[in-house]
Protein backbone atom coordinates (compact mmCIF):
# COMPACT_ATOMS: atom_id res chain seq x y z
CA UNK A 1 0.00 0.00 0.00
CA UNK A 2 2.61 2.42 1.15
CA UNK A 3 4.75 1.53 -1.72
CA UNK A 4 2.57 2.07 -4.33
CA UNK A 5 1.05 5.46 -3.18
CA UNK A 6 5.15 6.61 -3.35
CA UNK A 7 4.91 5.47 -6.90
CA UNK A 8 1.78 7.53 -7.35
CA UNK A 9 3.21 10.08 -5.81
CA UNK A 10 6.33 10.08 -7.76
CA UNK A 11 4.42 10.41 -11.33
CA UNK A 12 2.79 13.38 -10.13
CA UNK A 13 -0.84 11.53 -9.38
CA UNK A 14 -2.56 11.94 -6.30
CA UNK A 15 -4.90 8.63 -4.71
CA UNK A 16 -7.92 10.25 -4.57
CA UNK A 17 -10.07 7.45 -3.22
CA UNK A 18 -10.48 3.35 -3.11
CA UNK A 19 -13.81 1.65 -3.07
CA UNK A 20 -13.14 -1.55 -0.96
CA UNK A 21 -14.77 -4.75 -0.48
CA UNK A 22 -14.20 -6.96 1.88
CA UNK A 23 -10.98 -8.46 0.12
CA UNK A 24 -10.02 -5.65 -2.42
CA UNK A 25 -10.95 -2.53 -3.89
CA UNK A 26 -13.00 -2.54 -6.35
CA UNK A 27 -12.06 0.58 -8.05
CA UNK A 28 -9.30 3.07 -7.68
CA UNK A 29 -9.38 6.65 -8.36
CA UNK A 30 -5.57 8.34 -9.21
CA UNK A 31 -5.82 11.83 -10.05
CA UNK A 32 -2.83 13.46 -12.44
CA UNK A 33 -1.86 16.23 -10.74
CA UNK A 34 -0.57 18.44 -13.93
CA UNK A 35 -3.73 17.53 -16.08
CA UNK A 36 -6.33 17.29 -13.45
CA UNK A 37 -7.92 14.24 -15.18
CA UNK A 38 -8.91 11.30 -12.96
CA UNK A 39 -8.10 7.79 -13.90
CA UNK A 40 -11.03 5.35 -12.32
CA UNK A 41 -9.80 1.79 -12.63
CA UNK A 42 -12.12 -1.16 -12.15
CA UNK A 43 -10.34 -3.86 -10.38
CA UNK A 44 -12.24 -6.83 -9.56
CA UNK A 45 -10.68 -10.01 -10.16
CA UNK A 46 -10.90 -11.98 -12.04
CA UNK A 47 -12.93 -10.49 -14.50
CA UNK A 48 -14.51 -7.03 -13.60
CA UNK A 49 -17.69 -8.67 -13.99
CA UNK A 50 -20.45 -5.99 -12.00
CA UNK A 51 -22.01 -7.13 -9.07
CA UNK A 52 -23.70 -4.92 -6.23
CA UNK A 53 -20.85 -3.51 -4.79
CA UNK A 54 -18.77 -3.08 -8.06
CA UNK A 55 -21.49 -1.21 -9.79
CA UNK A 56 -22.01 1.13 -6.44
CA UNK A 57 -17.92 1.64 -5.47
CA UNK A 58 -17.87 2.60 -9.88
CA UNK A 59 -20.90 5.13 -8.89
CA UNK A 60 -19.46 6.58 -6.00
CA UNK A 61 -16.32 6.98 -7.54
CA UNK A 62 -17.22 9.23 -10.48
CA UNK A 63 -19.78 11.22 -8.05
CA UNK A 64 -16.55 11.78 -5.68
CA UNK A 65 -14.52 12.81 -9.03
CA UNK A 66 -17.13 14.94 -10.06
CA UNK A 67 -16.88 16.76 -6.57
CA UNK A 68 -13.05 16.86 -6.38
CA UNK A 69 -13.48 19.39 -9.55
CA UNK A 70 -11.43 16.89 -12.07
CA UNK A 71 -11.04 17.61 -15.85
CA UNK A 72 -12.31 14.63 -16.91
CA UNK A 73 -12.47 11.01 -16.64
CA UNK A 74 -10.83 7.63 -17.90
CA UNK A 75 -12.16 4.38 -17.08
CA UNK A 76 -10.28 1.69 -17.54
CA UNK A 77 -9.11 -1.90 -15.81
CA UNK A 78 -6.55 -3.37 -13.66
CA UNK A 79 -6.70 -6.49 -15.51
CA UNK A 80 -4.99 -6.61 -18.57
CA UNK A 81 -6.82 -8.74 -20.81
CA UNK A 82 -10.56 -7.86 -19.84
CA UNK A 83 -12.10 -4.70 -18.78
CA UNK A 84 -15.11 -5.59 -17.73
CA UNK A 85 -17.48 -8.93 -18.31
CA UNK A 86 -20.45 -7.43 -17.66
CA UNK A 87 -22.81 -7.86 -15.36
CA UNK A 88 -21.88 -10.12 -12.83
CA UNK A 89 -24.77 -13.05 -13.92
CA UNK A 90 -24.74 -14.90 -10.43
CA UNK A 91 -26.78 -11.62 -9.42
CA UNK A 92 -29.22 -13.40 -11.47
CA UNK A 93 -28.64 -16.80 -11.08
CA UNK A 94 -32.32 -17.27 -8.63
CA UNK A 95 -31.76 -14.00 -7.00
CA UNK A 96 -33.35 -12.94 -3.73
CA UNK A 97 -35.90 -9.72 -4.60
CA UNK A 98 -34.57 -7.80 -2.42
CA UNK A 99 -31.02 -7.75 -3.53
CA UNK A 100 -32.25 -8.08 -7.24
CA UNK A 101 -34.18 -4.74 -6.82
CA UNK A 102 -30.80 -3.14 -5.46
CA UNK A 103 -28.73 -4.51 -7.94
CA UNK A 104 -30.89 -3.57 -10.93
CA UNK A 105 -31.13 0.02 -9.12
CA UNK A 106 -28.09 0.33 -9.01
CA UNK A 107 -27.00 -0.23 -12.43
CA UNK A 108 -29.34 1.97 -13.54
CA UNK A 109 -27.91 4.91 -11.40
CA UNK A 110 -24.00 3.88 -12.45
CA UNK A 111 -25.62 4.21 -15.87
CA UNK A 112 -26.99 7.38 -15.28
CA UNK A 113 -24.09 9.16 -13.36
CA UNK A 114 -21.75 7.56 -16.59
CA UNK A 115 -23.65 8.46 -19.26
CA UNK A 116 -24.83 12.18 -18.04
CA UNK A 117 -21.43 12.93 -16.23
CA UNK A 118 -20.43 16.50 -16.41
CA UNK A 119 -17.28 15.83 -17.02
CA UNK A 120 -15.63 14.65 -19.96
CA UNK A 121 -15.45 10.85 -20.14
CA UNK A 122 -12.75 8.59 -22.33
CA UNK A 123 -12.76 4.44 -21.98
CA UNK A 124 -8.86 3.28 -22.44
CA UNK A 125 -10.56 -0.24 -23.41
CA UNK A 126 -7.07 -2.69 -22.50
CA UNK A 127 -9.17 -5.96 -22.35
CA UNK A 128 -12.64 -7.92 -23.48
CA UNK A 129 -15.52 -5.21 -23.14
CA UNK A 130 -18.45 -7.78 -23.28
CA UNK A 131 -22.29 -6.77 -22.14
CA UNK A 132 -22.05 -3.93 -19.77
CA UNK A 133 -18.59 -4.26 -20.09
CA UNK A 134 -19.35 -2.74 -23.52
CA UNK A 135 -22.25 -0.19 -22.65
CA UNK A 136 -20.17 1.56 -20.17
CA UNK A 137 -17.41 2.03 -22.33
CA UNK A 138 -20.18 3.20 -25.00
CA UNK A 139 -21.65 5.34 -22.05
CA UNK A 140 -18.37 7.69 -22.19
CA UNK A 141 -17.51 10.07 -25.01
CA UNK A 142 -14.44 8.63 -26.48
CA UNK A 143 -12.56 5.01 -26.90
CA UNK A 144 -9.77 3.71 -27.28
CA UNK A 145 -8.95 -0.21 -27.37
CA UNK A 146 -6.03 -2.10 -27.40
CA UNK A 147 -5.91 -4.55 -30.32
CA UNK A 148 -6.48 -8.35 -30.27
CA UNK A 149 -9.50 -7.77 -27.84
CA UNK A 150 -13.71 -8.12 -28.53
CA UNK A 151 -16.31 -5.57 -27.93
CA UNK A 152 -20.37 -6.24 -27.96
CA UNK A 153 -23.22 -6.47 -26.83
CA UNK A 154 -24.19 -10.42 -27.38
CA UNK A 155 -27.21 -10.10 -25.24
CA UNK A 156 -29.57 -11.98 -27.73
CA UNK A 157 -27.07 -15.18 -28.55
CA UNK A 158 -27.64 -16.48 -24.71
CA UNK A 159 -31.24 -15.61 -24.54
CA UNK A 160 -31.53 -12.23 -22.97
CA UNK A 161 -33.94 -9.12 -23.61
CA UNK A 162 -31.80 -6.06 -24.09
CA UNK A 163 -33.45 -3.23 -22.13
CA UNK A 164 -34.38 -0.02 -23.69
CA UNK A 165 -31.00 2.34 -21.71
CA UNK A 166 -28.89 -0.37 -22.81
CA UNK A 167 -30.19 -0.07 -26.56
CA UNK A 168 -29.22 3.85 -26.00
CA UNK A 169 -25.72 3.48 -25.45
CA UNK A 170 -25.21 1.70 -28.60
CA UNK A 171 -27.42 4.31 -30.44
CA UNK A 172 -25.92 7.13 -28.73
CA UNK A 173 -22.14 5.94 -30.85
CA UNK A 174 -23.71 3.65 -33.74
CA UNK A 175 -26.52 4.12 -36.45
CA UNK A 176 -29.79 3.00 -36.26
CA UNK A 177 -29.44 -0.04 -38.56
CA UNK A 178 -25.54 -1.27 -37.26
CA UNK A 179 -27.44 -1.15 -33.74
CA UNK A 180 -30.21 -3.12 -34.65
CA UNK A 181 -27.84 -5.82 -36.71
CA UNK A 182 -25.58 -5.50 -33.97
CA UNK A 183 -28.10 -6.44 -31.10
CA UNK A 184 -30.00 -8.85 -32.87
CA UNK A 185 -27.34 -10.96 -33.85
CA UNK A 186 -25.51 -10.42 -30.52
CA UNK A 187 -22.67 -9.77 -32.09
CA UNK A 188 -19.18 -9.39 -30.55
CA UNK A 189 -16.63 -7.17 -32.73
CA UNK A 190 -13.01 -7.63 -32.69
CA UNK A 191 -10.96 -4.65 -32.52
CA UNK A 192 -10.47 -3.53 -36.18
CA UNK A 193 -14.14 -4.43 -36.65
CA UNK A 194 -15.07 -1.91 -33.69
CA UNK A 195 -12.70 0.82 -35.18
CA UNK A 196 -14.33 0.06 -39.30
CA UNK A 197 -17.89 0.55 -37.50
CA UNK A 198 -16.52 3.81 -35.17
CA UNK A 199 -17.81 1.93 -32.19
CA UNK A 200 -14.19 3.00 -30.84
CA UNK A 201 -12.69 5.90 -31.58
CA UNK A 202 -8.71 4.90 -32.01
CA UNK A 203 -6.71 1.85 -31.69
CA UNK A 204 -3.61 2.05 -29.39
CA UNK A 205 -0.49 -0.59 -28.83
CA UNK A 206 -0.63 -0.54 -25.57
CA UNK A 207 -2.15 0.90 -22.07
CA UNK A 208 0.02 3.62 -21.32
CA UNK A 209 -0.33 4.82 -25.15
CA UNK A 210 -4.39 4.58 -24.80
CA UNK A 211 -4.54 6.59 -21.60
CA UNK A 212 -2.62 9.32 -23.37
CA UNK A 213 -4.89 9.10 -26.20
CA UNK A 214 -8.03 9.49 -23.82
CA UNK A 215 -5.98 12.01 -22.30
CA UNK A 216 -5.65 14.53 -25.43
CA UNK A 217 -9.47 14.20 -26.11
CA UNK A 218 -10.13 15.14 -22.86
CA UNK A 219 -7.61 17.96 -23.35
CA UNK A 220 -9.70 19.44 -26.02
CA UNK A 221 -11.92 20.50 -24.42
CA UNK A 222 -9.81 23.15 -21.98
CA UNK A 223 -11.35 25.90 -24.44
CA UNK A 224 -14.96 25.20 -23.35
CA UNK A 225 -16.78 26.71 -20.73
CA UNK A 226 -17.26 23.19 -18.44
CA UNK A 227 -20.59 24.15 -17.17
CA UNK A 228 -21.65 24.92 -20.65
CA UNK A 229 -20.02 21.99 -21.82
CA UNK A 230 -21.84 20.07 -19.52
CA UNK A 231 -25.39 21.51 -19.70
CA UNK A 232 -24.60 21.30 -23.60
CA UNK A 233 -24.11 17.28 -23.36
CA UNK A 234 -26.46 16.83 -20.83
CA UNK A 235 -29.52 18.43 -23.76
CA UNK A 236 -27.98 16.41 -26.03
CA UNK A 237 -28.21 13.20 -24.32
CA UNK A 238 -31.28 13.66 -21.99
CA UNK A 239 -33.58 12.11 -25.00
CA UNK A 240 -31.77 8.86 -24.11
CA UNK A 241 -32.18 8.81 -20.78
CA UNK A 242 -35.69 9.78 -20.51
CA UNK A 243 -36.92 6.32 -20.08
CA UNK A 244 -34.44 5.97 -17.07
CA UNK A 245 -34.86 9.78 -15.99
CA UNK A 246 -38.49 9.42 -15.86
CA UNK A 247 -39.97 6.29 -15.09
CA UNK A 248 -36.95 4.07 -13.05
CA UNK A 249 -39.83 1.74 -11.35
CA UNK A 250 -41.34 0.80 -15.02
CA UNK A 251 -37.83 -0.09 -16.17
CA UNK A 252 -37.67 -1.88 -13.12
CA UNK A 253 -40.99 -3.85 -13.12
CA UNK A 254 -40.10 -4.70 -16.83
CA UNK A 255 -36.50 -6.32 -15.74
CA UNK A 256 -37.27 -7.85 -12.76
CA UNK A 257 -40.34 -9.62 -13.71
CA UNK A 258 -37.74 -10.97 -16.98
CA UNK A 259 -35.10 -12.08 -14.85
CA UNK A 260 -37.25 -14.31 -12.44
CA UNK A 261 -39.13 -15.72 -15.66
CA UNK A 262 -38.28 -19.34 -15.74
CA UNK A 263 -37.55 -18.68 -19.50
CA UNK A 264 -34.49 -16.33 -17.91
CA UNK A 265 -33.70 -18.78 -15.13
CA UNK A 266 -33.19 -21.78 -17.49
CA UNK A 267 -31.29 -19.59 -20.60
CA UNK A 268 -29.18 -18.05 -17.66
CA UNK A 269 -28.14 -21.71 -16.15
CA UNK A 270 -27.04 -23.32 -19.37
CA UNK A 271 -25.59 -19.87 -20.16
CA UNK A 272 -23.43 -20.57 -16.58
CA UNK A 273 -22.75 -24.16 -16.95
CA UNK A 274 -21.15 -23.50 -20.59
CA UNK A 275 -19.11 -20.75 -19.13
CA UNK A 276 -18.05 -22.51 -16.05
CA UNK A 277 -16.97 -25.67 -18.45
CA UNK A 278 -14.75 -24.32 -20.46
CA UNK A 279 -12.08 -24.26 -17.56
CA UNK A 280 -12.25 -27.61 -16.75
CA UNK A 281 -11.71 -28.98 -20.08
C1 LIG B 1 -37.46 -5.53 -21.24
C2 LIG B 1 -36.95 -6.64 -20.43
C3 LIG B 1 -35.56 -6.37 -19.93
C4 LIG B 1 -34.96 -7.56 -19.30
C5 LIG B 1 -33.56 -7.32 -18.93
C6 LIG B 1 -32.92 -8.51 -18.34
C7 LIG B 1 -31.70 -8.98 -19.03
C8 LIG B 1 -30.53 -8.11 -18.90
C9 LIG B 1 -29.50 -8.49 -19.85
C10 LIG B 1 -28.80 -7.30 -20.33
C11 LIG B 1 -27.67 -7.62 -21.20
C12 LIG B 1 -26.44 -7.85 -20.80
C13 LIG B 1 -26.06 -7.69 -19.42
C14 LIG B 1 -24.76 -8.37 -19.08
O1 LIG B 1 -23.77 -7.71 -18.93
S1 LIG B 1 -24.75 -10.04 -18.86
C15 LIG B 1 -23.02 -10.50 -18.74
C16 LIG B 1 -22.58 -11.10 -19.99
N1 LIG B 1 -21.16 -11.35 -19.95
C17 LIG B 1 -20.60 -12.42 -20.51
O2 LIG B 1 -21.25 -13.23 -21.10
C18 LIG B 1 -19.10 -12.55 -20.35
C19 LIG B 1 -18.75 -13.97 -20.11
N2 LIG B 1 -17.32 -14.08 -19.85
C20 LIG B 1 -16.41 -14.33 -20.82
O3 LIG B 1 -16.71 -14.42 -21.99
C21 LIG B 1 -15.00 -14.50 -20.37
O4 LIG B 1 -15.01 -14.71 -18.97
C22 LIG B 1 -14.05 -13.29 -20.66
C23 LIG B 1 -14.62 -11.98 -20.15
C24 LIG B 1 -13.79 -13.20 -22.19
C25 LIG B 1 -12.69 -13.53 -19.96
O5 LIG B 1 -12.18 -14.80 -20.31
P1 LIG B 1 -11.05 -15.47 -19.41
O6 LIG B 1 -10.68 -16.75 -20.09
O7 LIG B 1 -9.98 -14.49 -19.11
O8 LIG B 1 -11.76 -15.73 -18.03
P2 LIG B 1 -12.77 -16.92 -17.64
O9 LIG B 1 -12.00 -18.11 -17.24
O10 LIG B 1 -13.78 -17.10 -18.70
O11 LIG B 1 -13.52 -16.29 -16.39
C26 LIG B 1 -12.94 -16.32 -15.08
C27 LIG B 1 -14.05 -16.66 -14.08
O12 LIG B 1 -15.00 -15.60 -14.10
C28 LIG B 1 -16.31 -16.14 -14.38
N3 LIG B 1 -17.06 -15.11 -15.15
C29 LIG B 1 -16.73 -14.57 -16.32
N4 LIG B 1 -17.62 -13.64 -16.68
C30 LIG B 1 -18.55 -13.61 -15.71
C31 LIG B 1 -19.75 -12.85 -15.52
N5 LIG B 1 -20.17 -11.92 -16.40
N6 LIG B 1 -20.46 -13.07 -14.40
C32 LIG B 1 -20.07 -13.98 -13.50
N7 LIG B 1 -18.94 -14.75 -13.62
C33 LIG B 1 -18.20 -14.55 -14.72
C34 LIG B 1 -16.02 -17.40 -15.20
O13 LIG B 1 -17.10 -18.26 -15.13
C35 LIG B 1 -14.81 -17.92 -14.47
O14 LIG B 1 -15.26 -18.53 -13.27
P3 LIG B 1 -14.56 -19.88 -12.72
O15 LIG B 1 -13.13 -19.48 -12.47
O16 LIG B 1 -14.70 -20.92 -13.80
O17 LIG B 1 -15.33 -20.19 -11.49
Amino acid sequence: MLRSQTKLFALGKRQLCRSMSKSCDLTLVEVDDKTGIATLTMNKPPVNSCNLEMMRALKDSMKQIEGNKSRGIILTSSNNKVFSSGLDLNELRNPEQERLVAFWKELQEMWLTLYLSNLPTAAAINGHALAVGCVMASACEYRVMLPGFTIGIHATKFGYVVPPFIVNSYLSVLPRPVVERALLQGKIFSTDEAQQINLIDEVANSKEEALSKCASFIGSFAEANPVARALTKRQLRAEFARTLLDEPEAELKESLEYITSPLFQDSLDAYLAKLKSKNKK
